[in-house]
């Protein structure tokens, strides 16, 4: 297949070496010091899904127009995703668009942007990082989950799933909206990394940070459930069990994270969002916690840990000093929202 992706970070590097590998024609769409390191040595993938130097991956600054291909990756951050459709929205001519992307919104946002396009949204429970240009490493070798909309898998959607499943570990998936909120749990895991600059496994270490993560994915939970979201499943984790952890106090609560910790493995996974405070770009969590927050307030409700969460990363977005595990509590137990 001719695939381009656009958005040559953690996971549009890792998707684009792995097609590069299973011998299909790959543009990356690329820029600043990336574009030139992987013009001069293509993208080098370690960790999980193995080793691999891409061979023949070419890197483009934009795709040109009418460069007719059969699939787009789009794999930008959510925050990006309106500059990155004004820049190259009209090289894409219609192609069938992949969206890989956390939040609520990703496909339909690109959906509405380019109307000519059949997109699909993609869940990844992959962990990547990508911490210097040319190289991605993968953490967490896992599934990416693809569909749309609330009904079982479409015929294009199990057509992408038999074409690239192999090559990207790709499942499809019914109930995509719901997946995207139990995925919005998933990234509860984000938020403290990146305000403690340390990674997901130490976190859920830290007993008291463990229980604020238990307390925001309980939070995100009873949104969804406000909200009349019937959560789709994703690793086994679906709605019954979601409902049922809602119910739990924080003590038995702490069990998901650890859960979440146990798959991840033992290889630090720093998560997306503290790789982008690393970089020294804006994050993403507006789209994730502040999502949450968002939601419960458009039903008359509050989100009290979502909210300090996202400011807290805000903080050290602007800062660029890290938070203590005690400055943490402090803040959620004094937060009057
Ligand atoms: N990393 C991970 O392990 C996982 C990430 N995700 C999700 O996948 C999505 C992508 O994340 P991730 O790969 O980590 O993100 P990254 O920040 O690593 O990569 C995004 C890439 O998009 C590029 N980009 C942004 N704007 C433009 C633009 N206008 N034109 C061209 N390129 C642009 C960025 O370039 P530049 O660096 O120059 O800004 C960057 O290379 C996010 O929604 C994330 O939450 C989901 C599961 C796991
Ligand atoms: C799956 C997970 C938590 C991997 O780190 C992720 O989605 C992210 O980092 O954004």
């Amino acid at each position: 297949m001719r695939v381009a992706v656009i958005g040559a970070g953690a996971l549009g590097s890792t998707f684009a070496a792995l097609l590069d590998r299973a011998g299909h024609e790959v543009t990356l769409v690329a820029r600043g010091e990336q574009l030139k390191a992987v013009r001069e040595h293509g993208i080098r993938l370690g960790g999980g899904f193995g080793d691999w130097r891409t061979t023949r991956l070419v890197a483009v600054p934009r795709l040109e127009a009418g460069s007719r291909v059969d699939l787009v990756l789009f794999a930008v951050k959510a925050q990006d995703t309106a500059a990155a459709l004004d820049e190259h929205g009209d090289t894409i001519g219609g192609a069938p668009v992949l969206v890989i992307q956390n939040g609520l919104e990703g496909v339909d946002t690109v959906s509405s942007a380019l109307p000519d396009s059949s997109c699909i949204g993609a869940l990844s429970i992959v962990a990547a990082s990508y911490l210097e240009p040319g190289s991605v490493t993968v953490t967490t070798p896992a599934t990416t989950y693809i569909g749309r909309g609330t009904g079982s898998p479409d015929a294009e959607v199990r057509k992408l799933e038999a074409e690239l499943g192999e090559a990207l570990k790709l499942s499809a998936i019914g109930n995509f909206v719901g997946a995207q909120w139990t995925k919005l749990l998933v990234n509860q895991l984000n938020a403290l990394p990146a305000i403690t600059g340390e990674s997901v496994q130490a976190v859920i270490a830290d007993r008291p940070l463990r229980r604020i993560m238990a307390r925001s994915m309980r939070e995100t939970v009873r949104t969804g459930i406000a909200a009349g979201i019937r959560f789709g499943s994703l690793q086994g984790l679906g709605n019954l069990r979601l409902r049922f952890f809602a119910l739990l106090p924080v003590t038995l609560g702490q069990a998901l994270p650890l859960l979440f910790a146990l798959r991840m493995g033992s290889v630090p996974n720093p998560g997306s969002t503290l790789q982008s405070l690393k970089r020294g770009q804006r994050t993403e969590i507006d789209f994730l916690n502040g999502a949450v927050v968002r939601q419960a307030r458009s039903l008359g409700r509050t989100a009290p840990v979502n909210e300090t969460l996202t400011e807290l990363v805000h903080k050290v977005e602007e800062s660029g000093v890290f938070l203590t595990p005690g400055d943490v509590g402090h803040a959620v137990e004094t937060a009057r929202h």
